[in-house]
């Protein structure tokens, strides 16, 4: 990364962890993070982890910051950045991880004119495999929407839209996805077990499946049904198995997760 700038995180949970860990990987200097977080045992371990800076008040965390990544629960967030509003500087961007809150609410609890992204991680960026939308309000310039997406580069994949309506869809697919993932690789797993494979087997299939299938899938750039097509041989095993999908409903009900998830992600904003 060419230029590296402090960036301050607020909440240092699941998520934050995941980036900081993620950027820790690729060599971000850890004098330029630093961590809000009340919680003594997650702030603790964050330190110890990633030899960061850590505060048990917020305002103490973002002074110097030229990011400020605000990853506490949805319904913290207008409370966090009131807090934390005195101590910002004009340029800081914030950065706000949270589901569902959108630019105009954070807006509303800052100095007029804060530079604001809303952005959708996904918990894969803890190994660089992530997948961050970010979504600018009006006051962010080019060079700081390029270097939020340098920022988040380093640990995976970034999109950029400037319709915030998308967030939620995007927080109901790539943000939320890698559980409806990790629920199929444990399912998977379960069904080789149920046919007489070592667990540990089964979990070394199921994993290497996903991940060999999803490569295969970016690297081809073929239509998912194509490659579904290839392995399944006439009269085969495959096709014995996609039936058994199809008649349970699974394409519907990943299509109904996601849009259950939609709805939740709105439902937070309001
Ligand atoms: N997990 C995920 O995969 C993703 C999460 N997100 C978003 O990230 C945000 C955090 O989610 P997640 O990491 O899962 O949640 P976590 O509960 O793991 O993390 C939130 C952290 O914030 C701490 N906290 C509580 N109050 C404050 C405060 N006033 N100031 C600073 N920190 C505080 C919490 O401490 P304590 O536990 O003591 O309350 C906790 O450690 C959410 O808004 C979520 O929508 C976005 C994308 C993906
Ligand atoms: O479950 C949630 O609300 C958060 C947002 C996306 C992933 N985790």
């Amino acid at each position: 990364m060419s230029s590296q700038p402090p960036i301050a995180f607020l909440g240092g949970g699941n998520m934050a962890s995941a980036i900081i860990a993620g950027l820790h990987k690729v060599g971000y200097p850890a004098a330029k993070l630093r961590v809000g977080e009340p919680n003594a045992t997650q702030r603790e371990a964050l330190i110890r982890q990633f030899a960061i800076q850590g505060h048990a008040h917020n305002p103490d965390a973002v002074a110097e910051a030229a990011f400020v990544v605000v990853a506490v629960k949805p319904n913290l967030v207008a409370q966090v950045l009131r807090d934390v509003a005195p101590q910002l500087a004009p340029t800081a961007v914030v950065l706000s991880i949270a589901a569902g809150v959108d630019l105009t609410t954070m807006a509303a609890a800052l100095p007029a004119g804060q530079p604001i992204i809303r952005a959708m991680p996904n918990t894969p960026a803890l190994v660089g495999q992530g997948m961050t939308v970010l979504c600018p309000n009006g006051h962010v310039d080019a060079e700081q929407l390029a270097q939020a997406q340098r920022l988040l580069e380093s640990v995976g994949q970034v999109a950029v839209v400037k319709q915030e309506s998308l967030m939620d869809g995007v927080t109901a697919l790539s943000g939320s996805g890698p559980a409806y993932l990790f629920l199929i690789a444990e399912a998977l797993s379960d069904g080789g077990v149920a046919c007489g494979l070592p667990r540990a087997l089964a979990d070394q299939l199921a994993v290497q499946t996903l991940l060999g299938s999803a490569t295969l899938l970016r690297e081809s750039g073929e239509h998912p049904g194509v490659l579904k097509n290839r392995v399944t041989s006439p009269g085969g095993t495959t096709i014995a198995g996609l039936g058994v999908l199809e008649r349970q409903g699974v394409r519907g009900a990943l299509m109904a997760a996601v849009e259950a998830a939609w709805n939740r992600s709105k439902a937070l904003g309001q």
